[in-house]
């Protein structure tokens, strides 16, 4: 089973526009809801692909029994820290005429050491019972940056731990070493504090994370494709055009689709292969909502990974 610990759901509500205008009327052409949040798109992803899932986090009010329903129609095993005040609501524009997303992620409603404590004691209930723990995205107010860094250090002799976050949370979790992350390039540039212009540095990165005891960094490029710095070997998956509908929750796909090939038994660069198939995959899929498999297959012959 892969569980995943999402502390900061939320509700994703894409609005499509034809031509965004900034400053000016906005008619939406359509809206559909999805959700969200890092670990929930993972588990949603390894659902599809025919992988047990688990997945934890802390759901409030409306929108957060809204999530649970959802949950329960897709057959999508969770179990809720129950919090105060409204899970959040994400809201993505599309712009059809640029193929971009722009996003306004919401904080998220406060919550206290109270709840953060239940859901520790969740993760370690079920930590035994996984092979991975996923740990992905920000957090609600009233959490301390430095708690990724606190579930790896208690967790990470049980289970393997995958930390896909950003800023201090990515940053103080990786002192920690957790087995996997999976951070885009603007995180990676955060992180190391300077621009990345080539692969070559985007590489060297990956290294110095492997030099700091993480197993397998796999760094998302968007329309550049991806790259794997690994105790396995270090890989390259070519970029493959795409119509695209919406990049968002590309990169828990990809998260999803390496840990499903690892799970089964493949090797480093047919996992990522798949990881990056899925990617692909979710960019083609309107919203948040995660990729059809049929979809996936259709783009997995693309799909292709250089040794670097
Ligand atoms: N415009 C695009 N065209 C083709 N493939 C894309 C595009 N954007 C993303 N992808 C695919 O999705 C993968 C993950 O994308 P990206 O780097 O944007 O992840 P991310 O920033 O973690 O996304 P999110 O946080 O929304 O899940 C890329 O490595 C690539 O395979
Ligand atoms: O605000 P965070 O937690 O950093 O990111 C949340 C989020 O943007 O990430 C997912 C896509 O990866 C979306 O489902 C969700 O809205």
């Amino acid at each position: 089973m892969i569980t995943t610990l999402t502390l900061n759901p939320a509700v994703d509500k894409t609005s499509v526009v034809a031509g965004l205008t900034f400053g000016g009327l906005n008619r939406v052409q359509e809206t559909m809801q999805s959700p969200g949040g890092k670990g929930i798109n993972v588990s949603k992803a390894l659902t599809r692909l025919g992988t047990n899932t688990l997945v934890l986090g802390i759901s409030a009010g409306d929108t957060g029994k809204w999530i649970e329903r959802y949950l329960q129609e897709k057959n999508i095993p969770y179990d809720f820290v129950q919090g105060s005040g409204q899970t959040r609501t994400n809201l993505k524009v599309f712009d059809q005429s640029t193929e971009t997303i722009t996003e306004f992620n919401e904080s998220g409603s406060p919550v206290d050491r109270k709840m953060i404590d239940e859901i520790i004691q969740k993760a370690r209930q079920y930590a035994e019972q996984s092979e991975f723990l996923v740990l992905g995205g920000s957090v609600p107010a009233g959490v301390r940056e430095d708690i990724y860094s606190e579930l790896i250090s208690s967790l990470k002799d049980k289970v393997k731990i995958v930390l896909d976050a950003d800023g201090a949370l990515l940053a103080q979790g990786i002192e920690a070493s957790p087995c996997i992350i999976k951070p885009n390039v603007y995180e990676l540039e955060k992180l190391f504090n300077r621009k990345l212009e080539s692969e070559e540095e985007i590489l060297a990165c990956g290294k110095t994370l492997l030099r700091k005891g993480i197993a397998k960094v796999v760094i998302s490029m968007g329309a550049a494709g991806s790259l794997l710095v690994s105790d396995e070997g270090c890989y390259k998956v070519l970029p493959v055009k795409v119509p695209v509908k919406s990049t968002v929750g590309a990169g828990d796909s990809m998260v999803a689709g390496f840990l499903h090939g690892l799970s089964r038994g493949r090797k480093v660069a047919e996992a990522l292969r798949l990881a990056a198939a899925c990617a692909t995959a979710a960019v083609m899929t309107e919203g948040s909502e995660t990729f059809a498999v049929e979809v996936l297959e259709s783009v997995l012959p693309d799909i292709q990974v250089q040794e670097v």
